[in-house]
């Protein structure tokens, strides 16, 4: 059997992971984890019997315990530390993040360097610490799989290429639910419209980066860290169907593309098989029905959150710490209902504004600017 880690057990990625887990028979589940979701992880636990569990308050241990048959008595972990550990447990075949956020660096921080091979779905810990991760896994040679659907593609695509022969990654982007918006008609949008992604069921946070196309900004700057391209060799275009996951373009002008049914549970599946192939989970993509693939420019001047991603990314430094602390934030008080949809934009650009640049190379370097940001941020949306 082998064993899994499986960070973020309770979240749309980590729930899509135990559905594939049940699928097939050499997974052992040997720890999962979560934030609040206390109800959920114990029914997990209750189901799975991970020897290990980790949360985030001491206080919902009690609450945790609540059911556990007699003789099931998991080691419990408690605290962001609680994740990291998990992530460096040994014996483990694999690590799935499916972490929201920056609190999802650490993790991935520590799985690479007790070398375990990462499943990777939280693209913030590329975006913030892709300087840090990257190299650390060449170093020790360990193996990131990507889970985010885009770039899950491209590493399909790219498998056995010549990266010589390769002129451009073209991330596919949905548009989200405001595609083809003016940006009179965005002003007024409300949560709910905001969450409602047209094609892919998700998590809160990433729903509403997909309307506001940083989704796609985080994930060309994960797109520069996993395949080490070139910004100006990363392309975004709009591909409202999201049945093309993402291409990759050749020196001769070729284009290769993978293409899905919208279903997170393929991506998951290929990261635990891989380099073997596993059954089709998500059902036959049958082409006969598809009456149209269709494809655009993002509207930039609408949806200005995608392009202060790639100068940020080309920036380097701290720029993309800044965009994703001051997006997380911006983020979360827009689902409370305290600032606009537009505002989101806005704030983060006033965030970037009074950034000094700098190094940021170390872990601890890296979480204490996230944190000023992540302050810094609550202040200036008081302001709105
Ligand atoms: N959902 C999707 O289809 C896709 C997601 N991704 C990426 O995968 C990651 C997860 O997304 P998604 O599953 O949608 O998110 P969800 O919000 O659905 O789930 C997030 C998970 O992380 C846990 N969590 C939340 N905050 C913290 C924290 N501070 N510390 C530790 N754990 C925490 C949650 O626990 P609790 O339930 O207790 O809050 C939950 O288990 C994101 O980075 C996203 O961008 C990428 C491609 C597609
Ligand atoms: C499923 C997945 O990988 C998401 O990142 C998805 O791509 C979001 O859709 P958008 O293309 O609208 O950002
Ligand atoms: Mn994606």
């Amino acid at each position: 059997m082998k064993n899994l880690v499986l960070l973020g057990s309770t979240g749309s990625i980590g729930e899509q992971t135990l559905d594939v887990l049940e699928r097939l028979d050499n997974w052992n589940l040997k720890a999962i984890s979560c934030y609040k979701s206390i109800d959920k992880i114990r029914k997990q636990a209750i189901k799975f019997r991970p020897d290990y569990i980790a949360i985030y308050d001491e206080t919902d241990l009690k609450e945790l315990k609540k059911d556990f048959p007699i003789g099931y008595d998991p080691e419990i972990l408690i605290g962001a530390s609680g994740f990291a550990e998990l992530a460096g447990l040994n014996n483990v075949d694999m690590v799935i993040n499916a972490i929201v956020g920056a609190a999802g660096l650490e993790p991935s921080y520590n799985a690479i360097i007790s070398n375990n091979k990462l499943g990777l779905a939280n693209k913030e810990s590329l975006v913030i610490g892709g300087n840090l991760i990257i190299p650390l896994a060449r170093e020790k040679n360990v193996d990131i799989i990507p889970i985010d659907s885009e770039h899950n593609a491209i590493f399909q695509l790219l498998d056995g290429k010549d990266r010589d022969q390769v002129s451009q990654l073209i991330l596919t982007a949905s548009g989200g639910p405001f595609y083809g918006y003016t940006a009179e008609e965005i002003e007024d949008v409300t949560v709910e419209d905001a969450l409602a992604h047209p094609n892919w069921d998700m998590g809160s946070k990433i729903s509403i980066d997909s309307a506001t196309l940083m989704n796609k900004g985080l994930e060309v700057i994960e797109a520069y860290w996993l395949f080490e391209y070139s910004y100006d060799k990363i392309d975004v275009v709009i591909h409202p169907q999201s049945i093309i996951h993402s291409m990759i373009e050749l020196i001769d002008g070729s284009i290769l593309a993978e293409l899905g049914t919208a279903d997170m549970r393929t991506p998951i599946q290929y990261a635990l098989k891989y380099p073997d192939r596993g059954s089709n989970i998500a059902g036959k993509l049958n082409l006969n029905e598809i009456s149209r693939l269709e494809f655009d420019s993002p509207d930039l001047e609408t949806f200005p959150a995608l392009t202060m991603a790639y100068e940020s990314g080309k920036s380097g430094k701290g720029y993309p710490i800044v965009l994703n602390a001051a997006n997380e934030i911006a983020v979360k008080a827009f689902l409370d209902k305290r600032i606009g949809f537009t505002d989101i934009s806005k704030v983060i650009s006033k965030m970037l504004d009074k950034h000094n640049s700098g190094e940021f190379n170390t872990l601890d370097e890296i979480l204490n600017l996230n944190r000023t940001v992540r302050n810094m941020t609550e202040e200036v949306i008081l302001t709105c």
